[in-house]
């Protein structure tokens, strides 16, 4: 992987790589905080950062505040692309479907196919990639994401528990099978037949397979997609009946975005290090 650029934060150092993915089967770039410790060699807990529509690795970076807590708890913080991306790569004129729109997992239907397989991107290539090059530890990594991000780590975790050992989402899409957003991109990625859908689908996952830790969902009441796309109710009545360990914050007047991110930045970052420890 080729370093692209850093510069020093928070005693620690903010970077930028690139590298070519026999996955995607394009150059995937993708952003690393390492803490003090870690540049000192010292194998450190790491999060993944899944971004949302719209997004690639860069606004959680800029915006999303995360090297001051990352650097506080000794975390290396990982924000990955949000699709392959490139002119041989299939996109959409649309904001919710192609480039910077996977949904995080490895589509079957065509013109997707071809490039699209961030489930096993994220879960295999881009961990032993960072294994081999950083000082990661593969027994302490937890996943995080906003929104179509939120919906790609609570997915992945479920669907990886051996991978990622903790799990919080920031107005994550909790059941992507009930809303617009969801169904245009499942239907697109994955095919007409909807009961393949359910292995992508955090409420219906959450049934099947169950979560041993706990989940932490934090969620702004004045998010415009609340009831249409992110339906959190969803979600807490599937870990309600299932048995899994929700903890979900309301927070009145927050809406979607970056603003409500970084609010609550320090707190993720928190629950993962204890969790990583
Ligand atoms: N309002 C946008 C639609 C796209 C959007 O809302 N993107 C969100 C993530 S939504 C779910 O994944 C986001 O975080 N955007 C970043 C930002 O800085 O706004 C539009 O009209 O294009």
């Amino acid at each position: 992987m080729k370093l692209i650029s850093k510069a020093k934060a928070f005693g620690g150092e903010q970077r930028l790589y690139r590298h070519q993915s026999k996955v995607t089967g394009t150059e995937m770039e993708f952003s690393v905080f390492l803490p003090r410790e870690a540049l000192e060699g010292f194998v450190c807990p790491t999060l993944f950062y899944l971004s949302g529509l719209t997004c690639s690795w860069e606004e959680v970076v800029t915006q999303g505040l995360p090297q001051m807590h990352a650097a506080k708890h000794g975390l290396i913080f990982v924000a990955p692309d949000t699709s392959p991306r490139g002119d041989n790569v299939a996109d959409d004129d649309a904001y919710d479907l192609g480039q910077s729109a996977s949904f995080y997992l490895d589509a079957t239907e065509e013109p997707w196919s071809d490039h699209f397989k961030m489930e096993t991107y994220l879960t295999s290539e881009l961990p032993k990639l960072l294994m081999g090059a950083l000082p990661v530890d593969e027994d302490a990594m937890g996943i995080t994401g906003h929104s179509m991000g939120g919906h790609g780590a609570l997915t992945l975790a479920l669907r990886h528990p051996t991978l990622f050992h903790s799990v919080s989402a920031l107005a994550p899409i909790s059941n992507p099978v009930s809303g617009l957003w969801g169904r245009k991109a499942f239907e697109a990625y994955l095919g007409e037949e909807e009961a393949h859908w359910d292995d992508h689908d955090a409420c219906a996952l959450i049934a099947k397979l169950g979560w041993e830790g706990q989940i932490l969902i934090d969620q702004g009441l004045a998010d415009e997609y609340l009831e249409d796309q992110l339906k959190p109710w969803a979600f807490e009545k599937a870990c309600r009946l299932a048995n899994v360990d929700l903890t979900m914050r309301l927070h009145g007047g927050y809406d979607h975005y970056y603003h409500f991110i970084a609010s609550f930045m320090a707190d993720h970052i928190e629950w993962h290090a204890k969790r990583l420890e």
